[in-house]
């Protein structure tokens, strides 16, 4: 299994290029099962979770080729991937494949609508709380599927097609506004989606599905409305920047100082967290062509957080935001919302000299003048980047251990930071 060994103490200058949202690439390649014609989406980034559902697509009939090529050639680059759907093979999404990830259910969706049944097992993905998919059921049940739960599978039916509808979500729901998106636009009739995702990935699917001759207007919006068609096309799309590793990456620039052009970033994507930013004390200046990031001398203040739905701040930024507020000046408190067990990193934080508290869904965390490399284990995703951010300022060695969480959504990590001057190695056994 391989390790990510760090030693910290080093300043970040330089450019770091960022690469296209796993968080938005995932969706999109999962609309390639709506038409039978190619879809090519540009700025792919090259993760696991990416390769995961390439494997799962697969299983469903879906062909693709890498730059008019098979895949072999510029590894670990985000790459413009064409898929084609031309017949679907299997309705079924099997255990073995789906429990890895929590985007690979969202197959439910396309496959339901474009086909009129799907046996899809119930999601894996990071173990950040019980995730349950309750909204998913009830928003296609609202468009006339008949949905049974049995072993593990959630078996959708609608023999005769989906059927427009009003359905008013509970509680926002990323993976359910996407799913209920893509079904929709082959139901029959007008569907209204309301209290939905706003998140700029809910933005950059609707416009692919669009540009596949969808009509959906409003995402990014609370309301979306889509107007059913019978078939849609095939189209080129381009992955938005990831707005998740941006954030991470400015942490990382504000945690040891120093000064980072983040190329490509789009300030729009994530503004809440670069304002947050900015309180801290770092300086961010948004330029076309990305942010950049600088902290020259003074201390880190500490800023209180809630994480929110966007626009608020992005539950996939607290950890990461945890890590820089273990060195400011004083207290902060970082509550969570979205998720009830995403704390997973304060017990590791701790192995490096992080003094966090928790209560309830809120940490209480007292910055300390300087933390000491230790050996520390990724526990999920976002977790495992915010203990690198730290691992960064420590005092000596840091080695994080189980990197493959790192690696279902950094692209080139060790690679970007070392560039910028970071002591980073992958050691591989
Ligand atoms: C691949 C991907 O894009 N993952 C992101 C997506 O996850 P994901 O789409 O799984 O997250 P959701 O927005 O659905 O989850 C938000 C909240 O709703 C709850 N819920 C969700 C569905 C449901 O049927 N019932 C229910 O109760 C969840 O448990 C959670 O408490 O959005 C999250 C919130 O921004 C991010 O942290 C994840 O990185
Ligand atoms: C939680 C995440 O991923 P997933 O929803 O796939 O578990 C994430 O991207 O931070």
């Amino acid at each position: 299994m391989d390790r990510i060994r760090i030693t910290g103490g080093n300043v970040l200058n330089g450019t770091l290029p960022i690469s296209g949202a796993k968080n938005a690439a995932l969706p999109l390649m999962i609309a390639s099962l709506l038409t039978d014609d190619t879809l090519t989406l540009d700025n792919v980034p090259h993760l696991a979770d990416v390769e995961s559902l390439i494997r799962i697509l697969g299983n469903h009939g879906v062909d693709y080729s890498v730059n008019g090529r098979r895949e072999n050639q510029q590894k670990g680059y985000s790459r413009t991937i064409h898929f084609t759907a031309r017949s679907i093979v299997d309705t079924v999404a099997p255990y073995e494949l789906v429990s890895k990830m929590r985007a690979s259910f969202w197959v439910i969706g396309p496959l339901l609508a474009r086909m009129g049944e799907a046996r899809v097992s119930l999601p894996g993905g990071c173990a950040i709380g019980t995730r349950p998919v309750d909204l998913f059921i009830d928003g296609l049940r609202a468009l006339g599927a008949e949905i049974e739960i049995e072993q593990g599978y959630v078996h959708a039916k609608a023999k005769n097609g989906l059927i427009g509808n009003r359905y008013v979500f509970p509680k926002v729901s990323v993976g359910a506004t996407h799913v209920l998106m893509m079904a929709a636009a082959l139901a029959k009739g007008e569907t209204v989606l309301e209290n939905a995702a706003r998140e700029p990935e809910i933005v950059n699917l609707a416009d692919c599905l669009n540009a596949m001759g969808a009509k959906i207007s409003g995402a990014g919006t609370d309301t979306i409305r889509i107007d059913g068609v019978t078939s849609l096309s095939g189209a080129r799309h381009r992955v938005i920047p990831d707005r998740i590793e941006t954030g991470t990456y400015a942490m990382a620039v504000a945690m040891t100082g120093g000064d980072v052009m983040l190329e490509g970033a789009q300030a729009d994507l994530l503004e809440s967290a670069l304002g947050t930013l900015e309180q801290t004390g770092a300086e961010i200046t948004r330029a076309n062509t990305g942010i950049r990031v600088r902290r020259n001398g003074g201390g880190i203040n500490p800023v209180d957080i809630t994480t929110q739905p966007f626009p608020g701040f992005p539950t996939d930024l607290q950890a990461q935001f945890m890590g820089l507020m273990t060195m400011a000046r004083g207290r902060s408190h970082i509550t969570e919302t979205i998720f009830e067990n995403r704390f997973m990193h304060v017990q590791e934080l701790a192995r490096l000299g992080a003094k966090i508290s928790l209560s309830g869904q809120t940490a209480v965390v007292d910055g300390v003048a300087q933390l000491r490399g230790a050996p520390v284990m990724a526990t999920d995703l976002r977790a495992s980047v915010s203990l690198v951010i730290a691992a960064l300022a420590a005092e000596g060695q840091t080695e994080v251990n189980r990197v493959y969480h790192l690696d279902r959504g950094f692209e080139r990590l060790e690679e970007k930071l070392s560039a910028c001057g970071a002591a980073v190695e992958r050691i591989s056994s």
